[in-house]
């Protein structure tokens, strides 16, 4: 797997003195879909700036297409894109201007047929006479986009870039990133949204408070962290676990009338179901009746709260 991005021993401390970043050391895949997620104030956008040469680190070094972004500035960041949150100029501008515009400040030679296929894309190449700022929210969104395509970044940030639209325009803009996944460009996208991540990403990178707690493939966090729960509601409550179901990991909530399984991490998701099976054989050999069964698998969701809840975040080494 090639690496674009090599991110290590980043800090960053805030005039102030709060510590925004604190040692990250990060690794990017060429061509994948990577998802930062963390709460506010997790220092994502901190993160991001850093690469795009919008925060100055304390210390730390980035490697961008194996070459020292420190020291080759110019070249590099032309390599990379950049959808920000919001839109801070250009709101007078005309939207076909305001794109072709974006293009030039990286020195490169006008392509307007290239311009007008990113304004198709995006649905926008109808409004590319019209004021950003007569536009609406989601569309406004949509030219930020146009505007860190216009260069052709092989490597593009999107710092929350559905957040506050709504779910059709979501699942729009979700359609276009994994568009440029598959023309061969890497996407690092930061989100609160742990559906974004768990649709989009190759790979998840949780962050709290300035520090990776995890990084790893979607599907491998879920099957690791992930957990078998089942609710099984009880005909009659129970004043105690049951002595035939003391090896498994069950204990009784609401008041003795349901019994809670939750297993099987670690092992997969059949693990967890099977033990559940076991378990209800073991009830009705005990003469026990029960009258329903919820079973679920732990989302990325479930992970992800008790990660950020959980007194010891696990570090990225324990985790690996
Ligand atoms: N220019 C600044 N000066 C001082 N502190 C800052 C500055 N920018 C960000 N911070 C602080 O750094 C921390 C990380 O902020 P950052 O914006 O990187 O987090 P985030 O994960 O992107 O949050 P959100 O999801 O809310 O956008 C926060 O405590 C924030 O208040």
């Amino acid at each position: 797997m090639q690496s674009i991005l090599e991110i290590r021993g980043l800090t960053k401390t805030y005039k102030g003195g709060l510590t925004a970043l604190q040692g990250v050391d990060l690794s990017i895949n060429k061509g994948e879909i990577f998802a930062l997620l963390g709460p506010n104030g997790a220092g994502k956008t901190t993160l991001i700036g850093a690469v795009c040469g919008l925060v100055r680190p304390t210390s730390g070094t980035i490697h961008a297409f194996g070459e020292d972004m420190g020291r080759h500035w110019r070249t590099l960041r032309a390599r990379v894109g950049l959808v920000p949150q919001e839109l801070a100029t250009d709101m007078f501008e005309p939207v076909l201007r305001s794109v072709t515009h974006s293009r030039g400040l990286f020195g490169l030679p006008p392509n307007p047929t290239l311009i007008e296929e990113i304004l198709r894309a995006l649905s926008l190449w109808e409004k590319r006479d019209a004021q950003i700022r007569t536009l609406s929210g989601g569309m406004k969104r949509r030219v930020l986009i146009a505007k860190a395509l216009a260069h052709e970044p092989e490597l593009l940030f999107l710092d929350e870039p559905t957040a506050g639209v709504d779910v059709e325009l979501r699942r729009d803009m979700w359609k276009q990133i994994a568009r440029l996944r598959e023309r061969g460009t890497t996407v690092i996208l930061t989100t609160h949204y742990i559906e974004e991540a768990e649709e989009m990403a190759d790979r998840v990178g949780i962050i709290r408070k300035g520090e990776i707690l995890m990084v790893d493939e979607k599907t491998a966090m879920m099957e690791r962290l992930g957990r078998t729960e089942a609710l099984i509601t009880l005909a009659a409550p129970l004043g105690q676990v049951p002595e035939v179901l003391s090896a498994y990991p069950v204990s009784l909530v609401q008041e003795g009338r349901v019994l809670c399984y939750r297993g099987g991490g670690g092992e997969g998701a059949a693990a967890g179901t099977a033990e559940v099976a076991e378990v209800t054989k073991a009830l009705t050999r005990a003469g026990i009746d029960y009258t329903a069964i919820d079973i679920h698998e732990s989302s990325l969701e479930d992970i992800f709260v008790n990660l950020l809840e959980g007194p010891d975040a696990p570090s990225q080494e324990a985790a690996a």
